[in-house]
């Protein structure tokens, strides 16, 4: 316990015998000090060293010393080491001159906890006027300083994972930016995202995307050193500032450990996720001088970053700078496009594989800069999506194509599709299906004209809201097209979930669908697997004569390319459909020859030996210098027999027939080689890629006998494999129609569900409408002054007004009652047939006459209701 004594030359101690009254005031002033709240402390002011002479209870239970290792003490014992010394000095400096001193005292409590405390130092003078103590007052302010602390913090740190802010992270880069400028080193500063953090935000819900973070936050801190920071920018955005980095592939070793680190499983909610990261990076000084800088390319990096496919790294560039620059002005340009009418429409025809004949066209945009010159669409559309100004060139492009199809059809040029590509901001808006349905209207086009062309990537986003989406669009009538199959994460199941018409087997598969077996292995999968569910199938990018046989060959059922058109200008179309162009007829008329024999070698004086030998059996002889010549003689043709030589450019033999079987398993293949690498040959071939090895200089008549024992295996193989086919054809025209019947089947019922719902909505807006009036109705019928009753058919009474219930009130309740009871004439009023009867009536004294109205003339009520006319006594 702390006690208080006072100076022996205080002021306090004047003559009491003099001032009586003042010795009361003394006591007073006394018990004044010593029960303050504040800390209140007497310092000696005739000494240097200006030692305590008094302190009361609060001074010594806010610091927590007792009284006795208090007094006798120097000023200097109430400072710490933690005080700035400019201020110490400032105190001591106004000490000295006797003038008031302020000061925050920063002290451990004897208990161990801080206190922060002000210090109103006054002097206080005698009757003289010399300065002989100096008060000072002491208020505590530790939580004022907790306060400021801890608002200090939140607008330095994240709330949710505890990190660094962007405040502080931007003092922390520059902090490590003066730092190496007194050395040799580098400054790293890292962009990271997470991949599709997004799906799992929205499928998992926020509380778990919060866990993710936080996990994340913890797994980046484990992989820097001690001097490192990592904040976190908000969402899925973190910020990383390495410093003293002396090479910058030590940056790439500690991008690699983050990305190990994010990849290890993250187990939430009793699942385990799976997440990748993408980071940007910038250099000091190398990339930029300034922090604003160094921002702006490690986040033009990590956008980099991202396009490359996600979970990688990338280091900014001059480069990225340039295209980044250009992408700016680009976007700025394409802002005035539309209303400097620099936008315009192509088509590129697409055409049925069976028929050869145009079934519709892809609308392409294009855009004349009148200084860029033609700005292709791989460049302007990613810009315009990333800016929302894909919105009005969507729509711009919807009306343009509806305008250019009212010219056609108007001049009577129908009888094909017109498709319009559908960005990812597109799809998502909500209001695509009404703009479409408008457009339409407005051009008056039948909206089975019109294919809408989506991308697989847009479906992935939210499958479920994309289902949706595409319901909406097919009950408009419109037909849809998955664009680009294959690219993304397709997966056949979208075929089977999504209500699209057509398929398009991107171009990328179409391009080596010739020589690539896998290329080809995938086609036709997606062929078959889109023609189990009745969808069409469209191949993208077809170039060759070749690649539209094999197309033709397998079932596919049309194509765009090309081969058969560019994208041409309006004109140059309608000049195409006026002459009707369609495909030559040497492709439609794929029809089996007999006998076909593949001659394939490197040596023309081979092949020309051959043929003349073989032209005796009446074989259709088909001849290839070079493996990818044979591929497309293959890719064309139905071959039966192969014969290759051992040596060939580009691609060895076992290649050749590697690549055969698996694009054609039923042609024969044989090898015509020379006696000493037959062997080599022969050895080589484990999976049974050679049917038969001839052996160079042949015998003629062996050859040929040979060949017709080949032949005769092939037929005996075709007979059976079309036996089997036979077999399995019904049974797969069967699914095929049952898949048909049930995608027609599913699309109208979307469109009756549509015509359903918008009726259920009309009948309910009429129901509510009729409510409103029949509450109207019923109010008035309550309050006209006119006795009124309604009764059912069976006269029982369903309704009384007031005026009815005030002239019945001493039969009590009459709702539900039988009228007959009441007043018998109430019921013979009803069942009177004319239609307009005055039956009289006496109640009490009054008479009336009851006019009856039978309902249900022009409504579905039953019933009657009564009107009781008062009539006079004479009447
Ligand atoms: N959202 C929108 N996207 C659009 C629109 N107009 C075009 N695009 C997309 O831009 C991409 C590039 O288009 P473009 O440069 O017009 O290229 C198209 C064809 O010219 C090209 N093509 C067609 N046949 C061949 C061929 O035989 N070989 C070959 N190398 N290229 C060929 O393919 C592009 C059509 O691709 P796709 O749409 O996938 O069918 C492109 O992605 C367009 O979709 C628009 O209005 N809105």
């Amino acid at each position: 316990m702390c006690t208080t004594r006072l100076p022996e030359h205080s002021h306090m101690t004047l003559n009491q015998t003099r001032y009586p009254q003042l010795d009361h005031m003394l006591q007073i002033s006394n018990r004044a000090l010593a029960s303050s709240g504040s800390g209140i402390i007497i310092m000696d002011a005739t000494t240097a060293s200006n030692p305590i002479v008094f302190a009361n209870d609060a001074f010594c239970r806010m610091t927590g010393h007792a009284i006795e290792e208090v007094l006798g003490r120097d000023f200097s014992f109430l400072l710490s080491k933690h005080h700035d010394q400019q201020e110490i000095a400032a105190v001591y400096s106004a000490l000295a001159n006797n003038n008031e001193a302020n000061l925050v005292l920063r002290k451990r409590h004897q208990d161990g906890a801080e206190i922060w405390s002000k210090l109103l130092i006054s002097p206080v003078p005698d009757d003289t006027d010399r300065i002989t103590y100096f008060i000072g007052v002491q208020t505590d302010i530790t939580e004022h300083k907790r306060d400021e602390e801890r608002l200090a913090h939140q607008s330095t740190h994240d709330a949710l994972t505890g990190l660094p802010n962007r405040n502080l992270l931007k003092d922390r880069l520059q902090q490590a930016i003066a730092q190496t400028d007194r050395s040799e080193d580098s400054v790293a500063l890292l962009f990271l995202d997470l991949d599709h953090f997004k799906l799992i935000n929205d499928s998992l819900g926020h509380a778990a995307g919060d866990r993710m973070l936080l996990g994340v936050a913890e797994r980046l801190r484990a992989c820097v050193r001690e001097g490192d920071t990592v904040s976190r920018h908000g969402g899925d955005e973190f910020v990383l500032v390495l410093r003293e980095i002396d090479q910058s592939h030590h940056v790439a070793a500690i991008c690699e450990k983050i990305f190990q680190t994010i990849a290890d499983p993250f187990f939430i909610q009793g699942h385990s996720f799976h997440v990748t990261c993408s980071i940007g990076i910038a250099l000091y000084p190398q990339d930029g001088q300034d922090t604003a800088t160094l921002f702006k390319y490690a986040d033009m990096a990590l956008y980099q970053a991202k396009d490359q496919g996600r979970n990688h790294y990338q280091f900014f560039s001059r480069e990225m700078n340039e295209r980044m620059l250009e992408r700016v002005t680009l976007d700025e340009a394409l802002r005035s496009a539309i209303a400097n009418d620099e936008l315009l429409l192509h088509y590129q025809p697409l055409v049925s594989l069976s028929t050869g004949q145009l079934v519709g066209l892809e609308t392409l945009v294009r855009w004349q800069h009148p200084e860029l010159g033609m700005v292709s669409p791989t460049r302007f559309i990613p810009i315009a999506e990333e800016s929302a100004l894909i919105a009005s060139i969507g729509e711009w492009v919807l009306r343009k194509a509806c305008q250019d199809m009212r010219a056609w059809i108007d001049s009577g040029l129908t009888g094909f599709q017109v498709a319009v590509n559908v960005s990812p901001r597109q799809f998502r808006d909500p209001r695509l299906a009404d703009r479409i349905e408008h457009v339409l209207a407005e051009h008056r086009i039948e909206p089975r004209m019109l294919s809408l062309e989506i991308t697989e990537t847009v479906l992935m986003q939210d499958t479920a809201s994309s289902e949706a989406t595409l319901r909406q669009l097919k009950g408009l009538g419109v037909d849809l097209a998955l664009d680009d199959f294959g690219t993304g994460y397709s997966s056949l199941s979208y075929l089977k979930r999504f209500p699209f018409d057509r398929v398009k087997i991107d171009r990328s598969f179409v391009r080596d669908i010739i020589t690539d077996s896998d290329d080809a292995a995938i086609s036709k999968a997606i062929i078959s697997m889109a023609h189990s569910l009745g969808i069409r199938v469209v191949a993208e990018g077809v170039e060759t004569e070749a690649q539209c046989q094999f197309l033709r060959r397998h079932r596919c059922d049309e194509m765009q390319g090309y081969y058969f058109s560019r994208p041409l200008p309006p004109m140059e179309i309608t000049m195409l459909l006026v002459e009707k162009k369609h495909l030559p007829e040497s492709i439609l008329m794929l029809q089996k020859a007999p006998r076909t024999l593949l001659l394939v070698d490197v040596d023309p004086d081979i092949l020309a030996a051959l043929q003349q030998l073989l032209r005796q059996d009446n074989y259709r002889i088909m001849t290839a210098c070079s493996a990818e010549e044979a591929l497309g003689v293959l890719a064309q043709h139905e071959v039966d027999i192969m014969v290759s030589g051992l040596t060939m450019p580009g691609m060895t033999v076992i290649e050749l027939l590697r690549r055969t079987m698996k694009m054609y398993p039923d042609v024969i293949r044989i090898i015509l080689s020379n006696p000493i690498e037959w062997q080599c040959v022969a050895d080589s071939d484990s999976n049974g890629l050679i049917h038969k090895i001839l052996i160079k200089p042949w015998d003629d008549q062996q050859l040929r006998s040979h060949l017709d024992d080949a032949f005769r295996h092939k037929a005996l193989a075709d007979a059976n494999q079309r036996h089997n086919l036979e077999f399995h054809k019904e049974f797969k025209e069967e699914n095929q129609r049952l898949g048909l019947r049930t995608k027609a089947l599913s699309q109208a019922l979307a469109s009756a569900n549509l015509k359903l719902e918008r009726a259920l909505d009309q009948q309910q807006q009429r129901g509510m409408r009729d409510k409103v009036q029949l509450d109207i109705m019923r109010e008035m019928l309550e309050h006209i002054p006119l006795p009124m009753i309604g009764l059912d058919d069976d006269c029982v009474i369903v309704f009384v007004n007031a005026a009815a219930e005030a002239l019945f009130a001493s039969h009590g309740p009459i709702l539900g009652r039988d009228s007959r009871e009441l007043l018998p004439a109430l019921c013979d009023a009803a069942d009177s047939t004319g239609a307009d009867s005055k039956l009289p009536v006496r109640i009490g004294h009054q008479h009336y006459r009851i006019i009856c109205q039978r309902m249900g003339m022009h409504s579905l009520s039953r019933g009657s209701l009564l009107a009781l006319v008062k009539q006079e006594a004479n009447a």
